[in-house]
């Protein structure tokens, strides 16, 4: 997990060659600090490049997939077989047969994974969907086998795995929050966040759920187009548009309330302008329009007065969760302009403005010249405001891909300042941002994390960031000389940790042990930090955490699959 410094100028491959073309025309052409109309106006002239037209469902389309995925199924690449079936879903027709036949394939992947809850799961949204009868048999028998092995305990849930929610108590005005964390103004980051009490090694202190996330276009048919969770076992496609997929009924009813509406008849063109998770900024704005009930005079007249007003999520009370409020906060971000990236943040506002205003509802809405240049600067400021605060989170969906990315944009959590040497990790992952303790913090320490390598990840590629790193570490007048005051490990940190890597490598020892082994080493022997073993067992500790992480999140999937099925 990283967190990426700004939007790329190609796209993972997805951006048709055309606004290709034009990107790199306005990067070249355009000076970065040149207004935002100057780039608007390239747009409109080439206006056709992003007029395409709107792919539509299509029963031949879903068919070509579903066999596509059939034949990934027989060669056992399961993963590449779900995306297959799960794009085939979003294309069928409404009614059509593919709907069920893609939700029954599903349920064969993950019978043959094991995972018998998923599979039934699967099974049952077949048969809500008009799954053909001539060819029920099959699925009764797969049926009657699930539920068999599940009766016999064959659950992967039985494997013991660490809760990964807050772990200590929690901040009564911000519930998913510990309690002894504010914020705090700081002269080489600004806001950032602060301990008010000491805190121990593998203290859950964050579990935030994201405002609002987004992924990238290769992930459309593996993660939720709403919360961003990779839950393809439960996706159901989008009714209208053949580009989003939900992981709940609920989260397709709170993004086609919330953000969706507005997106789902210009899907393909927004998905055709969208750098990475770029249309964060565009999805901000449409989301700020539905909480001031579309009225788009009385959002300008907040939204005007209040930029760079600073925001502050810690004046919120979460106990009566106010989105409006929330919203505010966030719009009020003091942004830290940086120039090497603002030419790509314009041209990214300038073309989703271009592609909005085809939106009936909005253009209807935009009867000034002050509604327009409302509009467009608000879709630079959510651009720019996306870029700074949100979340990126890297997913490889198979060996060979290249690392596609799924973002996050968080209240509180955003506020976590990057440091080489951090003290927490953060994990964006199912749609939630958590910080778990790497190593203790003291009372009026700050809390940091590492956006990208820490100073002892040395195999790592270096990453350049949209800041110039001033984080403690890197403010040492010398690494060198800062490392060198790390110590040796003692005659019993070494024992204890020949003793920890037998335990890490012993099958007899579950997950939660192993964690807590860790966990354990690193809270006794932290005065020993910087040094070598120490840095290589947090390096393992942090990996640990996103396997954590991830088990839970999968043990969740299949407790609520047992619940829709059997409850
Ligand atoms: C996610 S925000 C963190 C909250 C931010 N400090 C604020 O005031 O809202 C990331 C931004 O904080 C600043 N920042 C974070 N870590 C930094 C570091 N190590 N050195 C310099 N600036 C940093 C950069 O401007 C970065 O783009």
């Amino acid at each position: 997990m990283d967190k990426s410094p700004s939007p790329k100028k190609t796209a993972g491959g997805h951006v048709p060659p055309d606004v290709d073309i034009l990107l790199s025309r306005m990067l070249s052409e355009i000076a970065s600090d040149a207004d935002i109309e100057t780039y608007r106006d390239m747009v409109l002239a080439y206006e056709e490049v992003v007029d395409g037209a709107e792919v539509a469902k299509s029963d031949i389309k879903a068919e070509q997939l579903r066999k596509a995925g059939n034949r990934l199924y027989h060669a056992r690449k399961y993963k590449e077989a779900l995306g297959k079936y799960n794009e085939a879903m979003c294309c069928a027709e409404s009614g059509s047969e593919h709907l069920a036949i893609c939700y029954a394939n599903r349920s064969a992947i993950y019978y043959e994974q094991e995972e018998y809850e998923l599979a039934l799961l699967n099974m049952a949204l077949a048969k809500e969907h008009n799954y053909p009868a001539k060819i029920l048999d099959k699925l009764d028998v797969r049926e009657q086998s699930c539920r068999k092995k599940l009766e016999q305990g064959q659950s992967k849930n039985i494997a013991l795995c660490p809760r990964m929610g807050v772990t200590v108590e929690v901040n009564p005005r911000v519930p998913f929050l510990a309690k002894g964390i504010a914020m705090r103004q700081y002269p080489w980051c600004n806001r950032g966040l602060e301990a008010e009490r000491d805190f121990r090694t593998g203290d859950v202190i964050l579990d935030e759920k994201a405002v609002l996330s987004i992924v990238d276009v290769p992930l459309k048919y593996y993660n939720c187009s709403h919360c961003s969770a990779e839950n393809q076992h439960s996706l159901i496609p989008c009714p209208d548009c053949v580009f989003a997929m939900y992981c709940s009924e609920e989260c397709l009813e709170r993004d086609k309330r919330l953000v969706h509406r507005f997106e789902c008849g210009l899907a393909t063109k927004l998905r055709n302008v969208s750098m990475y998770t770029s249309n964060m900024g565009p999805k901000l704005f449409l989301y700020g329009l539905t909480l001031f009930n579309d009225d788009l005079d009385q959002m300008m007249e907040y939204c005007e007065q209040s930029v760079n007003a600073g925001g502050d999520p810690f004046t919120l009370d979460y106990r009566v969760y106010d989105p409006l409020a929330e919203f505010k906060e966030l719009h009020k971000t003091v942004l830290n302009t940086n120039t090497e990236i603002e030419g790509s943040l314009k041209a990214c506002a300038a073309l989703s403005y271009a592609v909005l205003i085809k939106n009936p509802a909005i253009n209807s809405s935009l009867t000034t010249k002050s509604h327009h240049r409302f509009l467009l600067n608000s879709l630079l400021h959510y651009t720019r405001v996306a870029c700074f605060l949100m979340w990126n989170s890297h997913v490889n969906l198979s060996t060979t891909s290249t690392g596609h990315v799924l973002s996050g944009l968080t209240s509180v959590g955003s506020l976590i300042n990057h440091s080489c040497d951090p003290n927490v990790a953060a994990i964006y992952m199912g749609g939630r941002l958590k910080f778990v303790l790497l190593r203790p913090i003291r009372a009026g320490e700050q809390i940091l994390t590492a956006y990208g390598p820490t100073w002892y990840d040395r195999n790592h590629p270096p990453v350049t960031y949209s800041f110039v790193c001033a984080c403690p570490f890197c403010a040492q007048p010398s690494m060198q000389h800062w490392l060198a005051t790390g110590r040796e490990l003692s005659l019993g940190a070494e024992r204890n940790a020949d003793m920890l890597l037998a335990i890490l490598q012993d099958e007899a020892f579950n997950d939660v042990d192993k964690l807590h082994a860790i966990q354990q080493y690193i809270q006794r022997h932290i005065r020993f930090h910087p040094e070598d073993t120490l840095s290589r067992i947090m390096t393992t500790y942090r990996l640990y955490l996103l396997e954590m992480v991830k088990k839970d999140i999968e043990r969740m999937g299949r407790e609520a699959a047992v619940a829709r099925v059997f409850e």
